[in-house]
């Protein structure tokens, strides 16, 4: 999926009949975030070069540009409407544990519900349960079947897609439990593992160089590992 938005979309935050040019506000939100990034070199194991999105929470500023841009993006491509489906998105499935920073703060903002895909192990309850390959080893994801309504549109997010292993599982047990996945949100990816190939839906991530102006990769800071 590209990153196209329309030169103007309303926003529902605040006002629903206020008007915006969303792309400038969208494309400096982004710049922002970007050099917000830090880069640690083999961590947590020789040869990752880990992408570190916390500095972005340690300042409200930058938390509120994430929430935002994201807003922007989902509001553009998954418009509510007067007729079915009416929602955009009914719900927001965030990963465990980063994918638990700002997915429930963004579905405040869309109307939406928030749903934890967690390790396997700690949701009580009927659960639903895969297991899956990541970058940098194997683990088994779980979600509660009270989580997802047949039907319901469901938006998953998560800060980085490396080789998808981890958003294809979250999409098996959202379609698994009847759950419509309307697309895979990330602030990241590492498109030379090409993680987007393993998913189903539309992939959109707001870092991907296609925000005009971006900085790349080698102008973030780099940590001494
Ligand atoms: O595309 P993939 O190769 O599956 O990798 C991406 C996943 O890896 C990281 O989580 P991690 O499993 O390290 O868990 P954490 O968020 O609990 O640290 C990241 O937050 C993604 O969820
Ligand atoms: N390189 C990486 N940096 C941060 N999180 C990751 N998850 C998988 N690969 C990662």
């Amino acid at each position: 999926m590209t990153s196209q938005l329309p030169a103007t979309i309303n926003s529902v935050a605040s006002d629903p009949t206020e008007s915006r040019d969303s792309t400038e506000e969208y494309s400096t939100l982004c710049r922002t975030l970007r050099k917000s990034l830090r880069q640690y070199p083999n961590f947590p194991s020789p040869g990752i070069l880990f992408e570190d999105i916390l500095p972005i929470f340690a300042t409200p500023s930058l938390h509120e540009s994430l929430i935002r841009a994201m807003e922007i993006h989902i509001l553009s491509a998954h418009p509510p409407s007067l007729t079915p489906p009416f929602a955009g998105v009914d719900v927001v499935v965030g990963l465990e544990a980063r994918g638990f920073l700002f997915g429930p703060s963004l579905a405040l903002r869309l109307g939406a519900g928030f749903v934890p895909v967690r390790k396997a192990g700690k949701l009580p309850g009927e659960c639903v349960k895969v297991s899956y390959e990541k970058e940098y080893g194997q683990d088994w994801f779980e979600m509660q079947v009270s989580g997802i309504k047949p039907g319901q549109r469901v938006l998953i997010v998560d800060d980085i897609i490396a080789t998808g292993g981890s958003a294809k599982a979250a999409g098996d047990l959202v379609t698994k439990l009847g759950g419509v996945v309307v697309e895979y949100l990330f602030l990241m990816e590492l498109d030379f593992l090409k993680g987007r190939e393993k998913l189903a839906a539309p992939v959109f991530t707001l870092l991907n160089g296609q925000e005009e102006g971006g900085l790349g990769v080698g102008e973030r800071d780099v940590e001494e590992s």
